[in-house]
């Protein structure tokens, strides 16, 4: 048995047999360099979806760049109206057990958010008056997934209340038809507020809603005919309730009157620049806005689509039979165009909807599966692959200007390179943002429409990673385009690109480094 030193000093090497003596280098010569810390600011979360930040102005989170005395903490402190750190510290779950407390005191003891006040018994004011009592944070907390006005909204709804318990399902998921998450973040500001209640479809048709199969217990046919009034359905309604019932699986009442819409109406209508390429002469680019009224959308309605002359998209909430909505494309109508897409999806290609004859190609929208005749077999359709997530497969490694993004496989001259996603942010988190970026000198920042930018400095794509060259050097260039409802950023190809080649699009003539002049 060898003692321990000896083993040490040997170790057992399988491919030579057995026990060989190992080269030990003394302590004293080993030279070690201390791994270095990362550089500051450079961590970024990867993010697939663009996601909804809003504003930060308000708080300062931390102060940046404080070990860095060239920076003018003072001046960037200005940009916002409080110190995060200053504030005293709360445990959240204070907050629920304040609410919860209030709210059986309120159900048993009938006392109302004042009185419990005054009393003095919980650990946070209710106040209904002051913005800072805990109803009004419980409505901040909780207001991306339902609207709270007072204690009482609080509350879970009785079971009896179809309409509240109907809202209640409607806002814990996110009405996007292209995300499946509960109490999603990234689309909070299309949260569907349910019409129900309005006198005004007491009075107007009504459509009453089909008593078929019931798809469970719980199901709302159920419902109606037990426990609760018996209700008139008007077709805003209905379009609300057909959706719960997608999601919840129940097909009992989808009315087949309400599927998307046959009319003939020419697709070109709402064609804003016709002849343009989709990688080039963006029309003026609106926020995603949706209009949200009873009825079609009409001069008075005032809504965004119509004061913007921008047809409806499907998370709209006006009438399925507006003729505002984008009645899609017919490229795959004829039988011939079916040909060549059947041969060309043979040889893994998408041949569909390629040029600017396609109407939703030629108004920067990209197909819709729900009205398109191409988009049905994602395969064919060209002009789908933001959506299908049909992007290239790249690497980040050191560029020409720091760290570059390159091609790991060929790309085709229009070609979804990668799709450029951040953080959705307004101006104001945009200036004061930008004082850090200026000072780095680096910014990742894509103005999206005259609402947000996209920053992509502490959350994105390997998009952020793309550096700058002069349109005719560039081999990729962004396109901003509406996706079922959103504005979102593809970047593709320009022109045939090879395995390996370092990306290059053209920032732009308002990007600090400068455009086109003082570049070329
Ligand atoms: C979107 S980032 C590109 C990725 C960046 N190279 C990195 O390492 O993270 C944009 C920044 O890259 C640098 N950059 C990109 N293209 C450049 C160019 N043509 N000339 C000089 N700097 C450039 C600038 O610092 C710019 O603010």
């Amino acid at each position: 048995m060898s003692n321990s030193a000896e083993l040490r000093n040997r170790h057992y090497d399988n491919s030579r047999g057995g026990w060989v003596e190992a080269s030990v280098i003394p302590e004293s010569e080993v030279h070690v360099e201390p791994p270095s810390a990362y550089t500051a600011y450079e961590s970024c979360t990867p993010i697939d979806q663009n996601i909804l930040h809003g504003d930060d102005s308000n708080y300062m989170p931390f102060i940046p760049l404080a070990d860095d005395p060239t920076f003018d903490h003072e001046d960037h402190a200005m940009e916002y109206k409080r110190l995060a750190w200053q504030e005293p510290y709360r445990d959240p779950d204070t907050l629920e057990i304040t609410l919860e407390t209030a709210r059986r005191v309120q159900r048993r003891l009938h006392l109302s958010p004042e009185q419990l006040d005054s009393m003095g018994i919980l650990p946070l004011t209710l106040s209904t008056t002051s913005v800072w009592g805990a109803i009004w944070t419980g409505k901040q907390r909780y207001e991306l997934f339902r609207t709270l006005q007072t204690l009482s909204d609080v509350s879970p709804p009785l079971a009896g209340d179809l309409r509240s318990r109907l809202q209640d399902y409607l806002t814990l998921w996110c009405p996007t038809p292209d995300c499946t998450q509960a109490m999603c973040f990234s689309h909070s500001l299309e949260q569907a507020k349910l019409s129900l209640g309005s006198h005004r479809y007491r009075t107007g048709p009504f459509k009453r809603l089909p008593v078929t199969e019931p798809c469970g217990v719980d199901c709302t046919i159920l419902k109606q005919s037990d426990d609760v009034e018996d209700v008139d359905w008007c077709p805003e309604d209905l379009d609300d309730l057909r959706s719960a019932c997608i999601r919840m699986g129940c097909e009992a009442i989808i009315s087949p009157s309400l599927s998307a819409s046959e009319d003939p109406q020419d697709p070109n209508a709402y064609v804003r620049s016709p002849s343009s390429s989709p990688l080039v002469d963006t029309p003026p680019i609106h926020s995603t806005e949706r209009c949200d009224h009873p009825g079609a959308c009409r001069p008075d309605t005032k809504c965004a689509c119509f004061v913007n002359q921008t047809p409806c998209s499907r998370l709209c909430r006006c009438s399925p039979e507006c003729r505002r909505r984008w009645k899609g494309c017919r490229c795959a109508a004829s039988s011939a165009m079916a040909a060549v897409a059947k041969r060309s999806k043979a040889r893994g290609r998408r041949s569909l909807c390629r040029g600017t004859q396609c109407p939703c190609r030629a108004a920067k929208r990209e197909c819709d599966p729900a009205v398109c005749l191409c988009s049905h077999d994602n395969a064919s359709c060209r002009n789908t692959q933001i959506q299908t997530g049909a992007s290239k497969l790249v690497e980040v490694k050191q560029g020409a200007f720091g760290l570059g993004l390159f091609l790991l496989e060929d790309a085709r001259a229009g070609d979804l390179v990668t799709e450029y996603t951040g953080e959705l942010i307004y101006e104001p988190t945009f200036l004061s943002r930008s004082q850090v970026s200026a000072h780095v000198g680096r910014s990742y920042v894509f103005g999206l429409n005259d609402v947000f930018s996209v920053d992509a400095t502490n959350a994105g794509s390997p998009a952020r990673f793309i550096n700058h060259a002069p349109s005719r050097m560039a081999n990729v260039a962004a396109c901003i385009l509406s996706v079922n409802g959103f504005q979102r950023i593809g970047v593709f190809a320009k022109k045939h690109i090879a395995a390996g080649s370092e990306l290059f699009m053209d920032y732009g003539p308002e990007y600090p480094i400068g455009g086109e002049d003082e570049n070329t």
